[in-house]
């Protein structure tokens, strides 16, 4: 059994519409998916707000290295271009954890390493399961709480569904 955390993001085009190519694309494997949230952005500060979203995978026997594959045919066909680092994207579909795996390959890094610092992942993902863990990290909800208020506040829960 292998069940992933695995974090959504767009802001270029119609975002909501990318959301749900993931989603959609994860049909077979989800277990829940979280609402969608208006999101200050971080890292480049100077670009348009993005659309937030996180999902809870699962799938019998896969292991982490798929899910990373996974996640990047999604990014795939969104069409997405690498360019700037933490920069504008059509859709960014990161693996948050998997299980309780630890990996310090760089091509894999498990938990990501943002994950303890970005309300971003912690809002939506404790929306869907409250008792969330960071390996290694803790409470997902101690972390959140650690957080500067603003960065929350960054965090705005919108109507927009991914759930039909
Ligand atoms: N947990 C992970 N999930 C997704 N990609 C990862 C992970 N750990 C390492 N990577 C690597 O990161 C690279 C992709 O980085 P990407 O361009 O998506 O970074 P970013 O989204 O700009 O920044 P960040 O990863 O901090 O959100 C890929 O080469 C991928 O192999
Ligand atoms: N609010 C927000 N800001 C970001 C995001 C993101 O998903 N949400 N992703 C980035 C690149 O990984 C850079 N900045």
């Amino acid at each position: 059994m292998s069940r992933a955390v695995l974090s959504l993001g767009s802001n270029l085009g119609d975002r909501h519409a990318y959301l749900r190519l993931a989603v959609d694309g994860l049909r077979d494997v989800l277990v829940a998916v979280s609402g969608v949230y208006e999101t200050e952005p971080w890292g480049v500060r100077d670009q348009p707000d993005f659309l937030n979203a996180v999902c809870i995978v699962d799938d019998r026997g896969r292991d982490h290295w798929a899910w990373l594959r996974t996640a990047q045919a999604l990014e795939r066909a969104a069409g997405r271009v690498r360019e700037q680092r933490w920069g504008p994207r059509t859709l960014d579909v990161d693996v948050v954890t998997v299980d309780g795996v630890r990996s310090d390959h760089p091509d894999l890094l498990l938990p990501h390493p943002g994950t303890p610092h970005r309300a971003t992942v912690l809002v939506p993902w404790l929306e869907i399961d409250p008792d969330a863990e960071v390996p290694g990290h803790g409470r997902a909800a101690d972390l959140l709480a650690a957080l500067p208020p603003a960065d929350r506040a960054d965090v705005r829960p919108t109507d927009l569904s991914l759930r039909d």
